[in-house]
């Protein structure tokens, strides 16, 4: 990889000063202060993409925060939620990181009320927000090579050059340069996703944190995703570029009319939660070329990176293509995958795999390949992101957990890179979409635990406030069942009346509590604890959720899911995330878990794995036969 970067390693970032160029070393003795005074950095974005640094004092904590941000927003503080990732903060902000982004929401029962904007009180927040263009959020990209490479951005903004906007792909993106003009990065900014408020090419809707383009990818979160995908690949073996979270200012980006008060043909300086990524100068993409001088080397890796993260958007347009025109290579090519945003989903999705019938993945691994897969460790990938990225929600991360030990295994078993990804495909019978053979051994890992009733009713309510977020997320898709509700509330009752035990001794709404505890503490009275607004008390919480996975992991329920979803097309194998933005559906849930269930769920699921294989090999092998003797004809 050759990045465009003209200027001597810096290590400070920059920052800007009054006379609206940007200077470095005032921002390291910034950095340096703070850091002494024990203050964090962290950036608020609102749900309409507006995003504001502030700096916490150690005394802070989310009613400080958000009473500022009330000064900001006009948004009274028991009408907004403060979350971080699956977080809902309360009141503690200990999990919250130097440099971490916070999502700010209206509560659902405010959400009528005008979106927040900015109020005179901001100027005051603002003029000590003392933050740079361009700020990396995040520990690990912080590098060497990642403020040489921002400090030429800024170099290129200070010189005059400006960004320009990519024309391709459903989002907003830009390229921007360096002092030469050269094309040094692309950012794409959080709140320009497809369906997100500032999406400049048409495709608005909803609110940052609500289902997107993927019912399983929230609007607002792909950048993550795309740092997770950078930060997993592991000694470049994919060959995905440098990519980082930031908060950028500039005046190219876009805000449509009426979102944060903005009025027609103004333009002014915005700041933005983007994800940022080194340019790569390429001559194609994969579907303007030919694939069979694809190195098979490369499509195995790409491959391996696409079923760890379980991605569902790996179309051809999402792999860069470079000639190596060099002595002696003519004709031969390097591919760069790029736009990881809808990997990582929080449920099983229909992934999506180019690659798939390319002859290239019907060759078995090189002994480099299998040797890495072999090193792959699903422990050490979750540790990874939860100290790099800690907003990432605990549903993807149970993606990855599983995705990871069945290429493992399958791997070991001697499956090549068709067979695993075809495994994980959905396939469409008279029309209805069936689950992927993962899913149905999913499905039979679930069933086989709840028949021998492997996990019993502490396991049951142990949910922590990740799920507790993702019920509000059901609901926002209007997906709670009312009818099941109360009868689940007292089979609960029932079973276990608020004996919230998990396998460490350890309450395991103790998190939830603790918050509930201290809005009692700040309030002087109690109330019942609320999820974005919502009263909702702790067993309800837990026992919705509950039925909610039960839903979905009824076999009877799932049909009839499927009787009511009739999708176009024959196979899923040919449709990109454009044409699948109806949203597929979901036919297991792996977050609905307790730990000690998802533990159980993990064994059993490798469990099944084996003959799931063999099943798939006799199949390939009884096919391989009947081709045999056709061609004997
Ligand atoms: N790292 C990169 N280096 C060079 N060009 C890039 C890079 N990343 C993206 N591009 C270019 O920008 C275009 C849009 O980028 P990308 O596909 O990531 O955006 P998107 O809005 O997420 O697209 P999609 O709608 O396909 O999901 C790509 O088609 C590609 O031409």
């Amino acid at each position: 990889m050759s990045p465009n970067i003209d200027s001597p390693v810096q290590t400070q970032m920059a920052v800007a000063i009054p006379n609206g160029r940007f200077n470095f070393e005032y921002l390291a003795n910034k950095k340096m202060e703070g850091k002494l005074a024990g203050r964090r950095r962290i950036f608020v974005q609102t749900e309409t993409g507006f995003v504001l640094g502030m700096d916490l004092d150690r005394s802070d904590n989310a009613h400080t925060v958000k009473r500022k941000l009330q000064l900001a927003f006009n948004v009274p503080t028991d009408e907004s939620s403060l979350t971080f990732g699956d977080l809902v903060l309360k009141n503690d902000l200990s999990a919250v990181r130097n440099d971490s982004p916070l999502l700010l929401t209206r509560n659902l029962l405010h959400r009528s009320s005008s979106t927040p904007c900015l109020s005179p009180g901001a100027r005051d927040l603002q003029q000590r927000d003392q933050s740079g263009p361009i700020e990396i959020l995040g520990r690990s990209t912080c590098s060497n090579y990642a403020e040489r490479l921002v400090k030429d951005i800024v170099k290129g903004i200070n010189n005059g050059v400006d960004p320009v906007t990519v024309n391709g792909g459903l989002g907003g993106a830009y390229y921007f340069k360096n002092k030469r003009g050269m094309n040094v990065a692309i950012v794409k900014p959080t709140d320009e996703e497809p369906f997100a408020p500032n999406n400049p090419k048409g495709f608005v809707g909803t609110a940052l944190g609500q289902p997107g383009l993927k019912r399983s990818v929230r609007v607002g979160e792909t950048g993550y995703r795309e740092v997770a995908a950078y930060l997993l690949d592991y000694n470049h073996f994919a060959n995905v570029p440098f990519t980082a979270l930031v908060k950028i200012s500039h005046s190219i980006f876009n805000v449509n009319e009426g979102v944060n008060n903005k009025k027609p043909q103004e333009r002014k300086l915005v700041s933005k939660i983007a994800s940022l990524q080194e340019f790569i100068p390429h001559d194609f993409d994969a579907s303007d070329h030919g694939t069979s001088s694809f190195p098979v080397s490369s499509v195995h890796k790409i491959g391996i990176l696409d079923i760890r993260i379980f991605n569902t958007d790996r179309h051809a347009g999402n792999l860069l293509v470079r000639k190596l025109d060099g002595v002696g290579m003519f004709g031969q090519v390097d591919l760069v995958p790029i736009d990881h945003g809808l990997c990582l989903p929080e449920n099983l999705e229909d992934p999506y795999f180019e690659w798939i019938h390319w002859p290239q993945a019907s060759i078995p691994f090189s002994e480099e390949v299998l040797e890495y897969i072999r090193n792959l460790d699903p422990e050490s990938d979750v540790k990874k992101l939860k100290t790099e990225l800690p907003m990432i929600r605990e549903a993807c991360l149970r993606v990855l957990v599983l995705s990871t030990v069945f290429l493992k295994e399958a791997a070991a078993f001697g499956l090549c890179l068709a067979e695993i990804g075809e495994m994980m495909s959905r396939e469409f019978s008279r029309s209805e979409e069936e689950p992927s053979e993962l899913e149905s051994i999913c499905i039979e890992a679930k069933r086989l635990i709840a028949e021998k009733d492997m996990f019993s009713s502490d396991s049951e309510v142990e949910v922590d406030v990740g799920n507790l977020d993702d019920f509000l997320f059901d609901m926002d898709c209007g997906e709670l069942d009312s009818d099941i509700l109360p009868k689940m509330v007292d089979e609960y009752h029932i079973k276990s009346p608020f004996s919230f035990r998990g396998g460490n001794g350890r309450n395991p709404l103790s998190k939830l509590e603790e918050t509930f505890e201290e809005e009692e503490e700040s309030d002087g009275e109690e109330q019942p604890p609320r999820l974005n607004g919502f009263a909702c008390p702790p067993a309800q919480v837990a026992v919705s959720k509950l039925s909610m996975s039960l839903k979905y992991t009824s076999l009877n329920e799932k049909s009839q899911r499927l009787q009511s979803a009739k999708t176009e097309g024959s196979s899923s194998g040919n449709r990109s995330a454009e044409e699948q933005v109806a949203g597929s559906m979901c036919f297991v849930k792996l977050d609905d878990m307790g730990k000690l269930e998802w533990g159980m769920f993990i064994e059993k699921f490798r469990e099944l794995l084996y003959p799931a294989f063999a099943d798939r090999k006799s199949v390939a092998v009884a096919q391989r036969q009947r081709l045999g003797t056709s061609c004997k004809f």
